[in-house]
């Protein structure tokens, strides 16, 4: 069975987007299943390199020593076909009607969902501003910051939904709820 709604989430480094999806998927548990189109890109990573992958996957110091070289394949494998991760991803995902794809980074990202599952889908970006999140641990690193792969959406203003989990953010429990307006007619 297909999903009956996909949600797109987006933000810049240490906006939020782990913390949001992580509770937006204990609120909606077992209907709901969390993909991540890096998922794909570290597993094929830490093989080639003999890499722990669950180092790679949690958010720490490892991932960051190998962030720049991870974007500079992940680019060339793009680059020969946009969609390869994000159908990876899929394929890999359960049999859930709604899922949460937590990692959206780029225009082509958007068009390959939109292509393959056309008006089930639905994009939030979430937004937070500098302060927060170098409190939260983000520290510009060139190379990274300054890239397609983190900037790509910093122009696009189709999404369906902005939360601000910056200063002056609601409560979780509201930005949650204003997720769930989008699944309202499920
Ligand atoms: N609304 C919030 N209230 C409290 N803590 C938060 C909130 N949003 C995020 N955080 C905390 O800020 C840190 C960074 O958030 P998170 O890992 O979700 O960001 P991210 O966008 O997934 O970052 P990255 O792109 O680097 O993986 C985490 O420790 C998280 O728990």
């Amino acid at each position: 069975m297909p999903p009956r709604i996909i949600l797109l989430f987006s933000g810049k480094r240490k906006s939020g987007k782990d913390y949001l999806t992580d509770n937006l998927k204990k609120l909606l548990s077992d209907r709901s299943e969390v993909i991540k189109i890096s998922q794909p890109i570290k597993s094929h990573w830490a093989k080639e390199k003999n890499l722990n992958l669950n180092e790679l996957l949690s958010d720490g110091e490892y991932k960051e020593l190998y962030r720049i070289e991870m974007i500079k394949w992940s680019d060339e494998m793009r680059d020969q076909d946009y969609g390869c991760f994000c159908r990876v991803a899929c394929q890999n995902a359960a049999d859930k009607p709604i899922w949460i794809v937590s990692d959206i980074r780029r225009k082509t990202d958007i068009l390959w969902f939109k292509e393959n599952y056309g008006d089930l889908i639905r994009s939030i970006r979430i937004s937070a501003d500098l302060e927060t999140r170098k409190k939260r641990g983000f520290q510009f690193t060139s190379g990274v910051d300054d890239v397609t792969s983190e900037c790509d959406l910093d122009d696009y203003t189709d999404w369906d939904l902005v939360i601000n989990n910056g200063k002056g953010r609601q409560q979780l429990e509201e930005q949650l709820g204003s997720i769930l307006g989008l699944l309202s007619h499920l």
